[in-house]
């Protein structure tokens, strides 16, 4: 479960405090697949690295199980969001140098301990979950959009993350394109019950979670379940 309390925060511009996010109070259960919607500037991307343990909050606290993770420090805060947290971007973010295989299996190297054939097991899984095993000698350049976004779902699952955090991650594709993308996700989400949260401006995306949190100037302005 992840707990915000009264989170705020606060960035300096010059003189001025700009408060981005202001007394934040939100609960989100593990297996939600939820959207954060609201207007451009409304601190929907500032909430996604709060929680994801990429910014640090001015105020408040966060816990994700029982951790407070604004308590942790520099690495302390990545080694537990390289085991607890995966990353979906609108621009896919992967590494140009590296094959669909090897961008996969980048994130576990954050994982030491796991033996090469489970590693070689889990990728190949994943390959297979985001129907691109075929692909897997390929480069990024080499993929179409809907192929690199699949790859970066796999690279954010493949260190089994309670946690998957996607920031517009239909926003650089076509409509059929982002509908499968969507479609995946959603299974993943029911297969293995892992948490998806996005920020995002996408309808196709807002009308498939089942939770809509609505930010307007750094405040919850909705929350509501919805039927899907
Ligand atoms: N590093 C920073 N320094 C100063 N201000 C920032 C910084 N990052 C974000 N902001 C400001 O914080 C506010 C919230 O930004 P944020 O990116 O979280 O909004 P958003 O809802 O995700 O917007 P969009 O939908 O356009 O992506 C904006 O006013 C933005 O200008």
């Amino acid at each position: 479960m992840i707990v915000n309390q009264n989170v705020s925060k606060v960035y300096k511009m010059g003189e001025i405090d700009l408060r981005v996010i202001k007394n934040l109070n939100l609960t989100i259960e593990y297996g939600e697949f939820v959207a954060i919607v609201g207007p451009s500037g409304s601190g929907k991307s500032t909430v996604l690295n709060l929680i994801g343990c990429l910014d640090k909050p001015t105020e408040g606290k966060i816990f994700i199980d029982e951790t407070d993770i604004t308590k942790l420090d520099t690495t302390a805060l990545a080694n537990f969001r390289g085991e607890n947290i995966g990353f979906i971007f609108q621009s896919f973010n992967l590494i140009p140098v590296l094959s669909v295989y090897e961008n996969i299996e980048y994130p576990l190297i954050m994982i030491q301990n796991l033996p090469q054939d489970e590693r070689h097991k889990r990728i190949m899984k994943l390959l297979e979950d985001v129907d691109m095993l075929d692909q897997k000698e390929k480069f990024p350049d080499q993929l179409s959009g809907g192929q690199r976004q699949r790859v970066a779902i796999a690279r954010a699952l493949v260190t089994n993350p309670k946690i998957v955090f996607a920031d517009e991650p239909t926003a650089n594709l076509d409509t059929k394109t982002s509908n499968q993308i969507i479609t995946l996700m959603r299974n993943i989400q029911r297969e293995f019950n892992t948490t998806f949260i996005f920020a995002t401006h996408d309808e196709k995306i807002v009308n498939e979670v089942d939770r809509i949190i609505t930010l307007v100037d750094g405040e919850i302005v909705g929350d509501k379940k919805v039927a899907s």
